[in-house]
């Protein structure tokens, strides 16, 4: 469950090494809805997922090769996800004044073999770039009985060594947060399917004459 006790320790791990994992943090009947809506789901509702901000993106397969459905809150299982993931933003806001402000997320299935090699998921802004951009990851995943020899591990990387700091067993339950602009990571070729939801939640991007939609 999404506790004080549990925020108070992903709010502190954020604050000393800019992730965190929880084994712990959701309850298990959401993970049992989202699953059962996951394993239900039409596979043409998933599509082949890009990368690069909005205006630019696009498909590349020699970097990313997951499917991934985004999450509208049209199911009974979406809602209470979403409804998890605002309690999240909240608590975390109280603790760390991260100012998230809105939160999008996707169903994503990596088929056997398929991979997402390193990258960030985010960049600083640079001057050019406005408002929104993302702050905070979040990926729960969605895999009973996931063992070491299933590979699809996410890796965390240290930004100024470039060294492995974490490597994260894609097992149903386990949640992982990661400051999007510091963290690289990569997710290791997978040995069976692997289930998961990814998230981000943006600051405001608001400009005084051009409000920001909350997606
Ligand atoms: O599934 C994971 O472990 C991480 C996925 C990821 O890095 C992404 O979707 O940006
Ligand atoms: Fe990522």
């Amino acid at each position: 469950m999404l506790t004080d006790v549990v925020l108070d320790q992903i709010a502190e791990d954020l604050s000393q090494q800019s992730w965190s994992v929880q084994t712990d943090a959701i309850p298990e009947e959401f993970l049992i809805a989202l699953r059962e809506q996951l394993l239900h789901m039409n596979q043409q509702d998933f599509q082949l997922a890009g990368i690069g901000r909005s205006q630019d993106h696009m498909l590349a397969p020699s970097i990313r090769r997951d499917k991934v459905r985004w999450i509208e809150g049209e199911t009974p299982a979406e809602r209470l996800w979403l409804e998890w993931a605002a309690h999240l933003q909240r608590g975390l806001n109280r603790r760390l004044f991260m100012g998230l402000f809105s939160f999008e997320s996707h169903f994503a299935h990596y088929r056997p073999g398929d991979f997402y090699k390193k990258h960030f998921d985010a960049f600083r802004p640079d001057g050019l770039e406005r408002g929104a951009r993302r702050e905070l990851s979040l990926v729960v995943y969605l895999n009973p009985d996931w063992i070491d020899g299933d590979g699809g591990e996410l890796v965390l990387f240290d930004p100024r060594s470039d060294g492995e700091i974490c490597r994260i067993h894609p097992q149903y339950g386990t949640v992982v947060v990661f400051l999007s602009t510091e963290v690289p990571h990569e997710v290791l070729p997978a040995g069976r399917d692997r289930y998961s939801i990814a998230g981000w939640f943006r600051l405001n991007g608001s400009l005084a004459e051009r409000p920001d939609p909350p997606r």
